[in-house]
């Protein structure tokens, strides 16, 4: 959990009022999102949660600049984002390692780019090849690796671009259970030791409470902040496996809360479809 002093401190990430309207072929627009305001300080680990369609993605493409908002803005370390930046490093759910590449020349990649020398970019890759516990596989080729452990190369390649907030958009949602689990814990002991600030969309409410510090929760047509949530129960800490936080007082009440909303979301969209027919 980040320290207290740094919750007071300004964000690190400020989302102020952003919408994204969508012009459709035949001239029709849709406004996938609305007045989106949110804050994400230093060192939290932040979710974006919320039922299919509600424009998670569409803002977590916006802060990575790969998408412009209609309106509003958004702010890193008080700088206007503006298109994208390696100051935002982006893992998305489908694996993005080079396959002709080792492991270390996948996670030396971007440092080669920006010019790092090569004693340099070694030391930092076997540091982050370590962090991902793949230190052993550091000259395999992706093809040769599990779905978890090519995912693991990804936040490696992107860590060591050293990006000042790292988004990830439903980073473990192509794993089997156990393996998201092991995923979910691991991406916890790299919060811990790389300290970076992180934005991650999922639509997986366990997996939101087991890793957000704070949890954006989004309502549809058009997509907008419904609920605004520190995950208090924690206590100020981070659980290191799934079984201590389902035991932790106060995950069920949040849980059922979040389920709550989800339904409700749910039972709407269920309604205007009807209205429509
Ligand atoms: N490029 C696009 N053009 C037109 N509409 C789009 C575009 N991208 C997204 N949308 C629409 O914007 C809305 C939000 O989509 P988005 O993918 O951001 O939702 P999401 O919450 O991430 O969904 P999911 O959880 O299913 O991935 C949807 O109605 C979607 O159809």
């Amino acid at each position: 959990m980040p320290p207290k002093s740094f919750q007071a401190a300004s964000p690190k990430l400020a989302v102020r009022g952003v919408g994204k309207r969508y012009r459709l072929n035949g001239g029709k627009t849709i406004d996938a999102v609305h007045d989106v305001s949110f804050d994400v300080m230093e060192g939290e680990i932040c979710a974006l949660l919320g039922p299919s369609g509600c424009g998670k993605s569409t803002v977590l493409r916006m802060v990575a600049g790969l998408e412009d908002p209609s309106s509003g803005a958004m702010f890193l370390d008080n700088a206007q984002i503006d298109g994208p930046h390696k100051s935002r490093g982006m893992v998305f759910q489908r694996y993005t390692s080079f396959d002709w590449m080792t492991v270390q020349k996948n996670v030396e990649y971007g440092m080669k780019i920006n010019g790092v020398s090569k004693a340099d970019r070694g030391a930092q890759a076997d540091h982050f090849i370590q962090m991902i516990q793949l230190s052993k596989f550091k000259n395999a080729y992706p093809c040769q690796l599990s779905g978890g452990m090519q995912q693991r190369v990804a936040i490696a390649r992107t860590l060591a671009n050293g990006p000042s907030i790292l988004l990830m958009d439903e980073p473990f949602g192509a794993l089997d259970a156990e393996t998201k689990w092991q995923m979910q814990e691991l991406m916890i002991s790299i919060v811990e030791t790389s300290k970076v600030t992180v934005l991650i969309v999922t639509h997986d409410i366990e997996e939101a409470i087991f890793l957000a510090d704070r949890i954006i929760f989004m309502s549809r047509h058009p997509g907008t902040v419904r609920e605004n949530m520190v995950t208090e129960f924690k206590d100020g800490r981070r659980f290191s496996s799934h079984e201590e936080m389902i035991e932790a007082k106060g995950f069920h009440e949040i849980e059922k809360k979040i389920m709550h909303m989800m339904r409700d979301e749910m039972r709407n969209d269920r309604e205007e479809a009807l209205q429509e027919c």
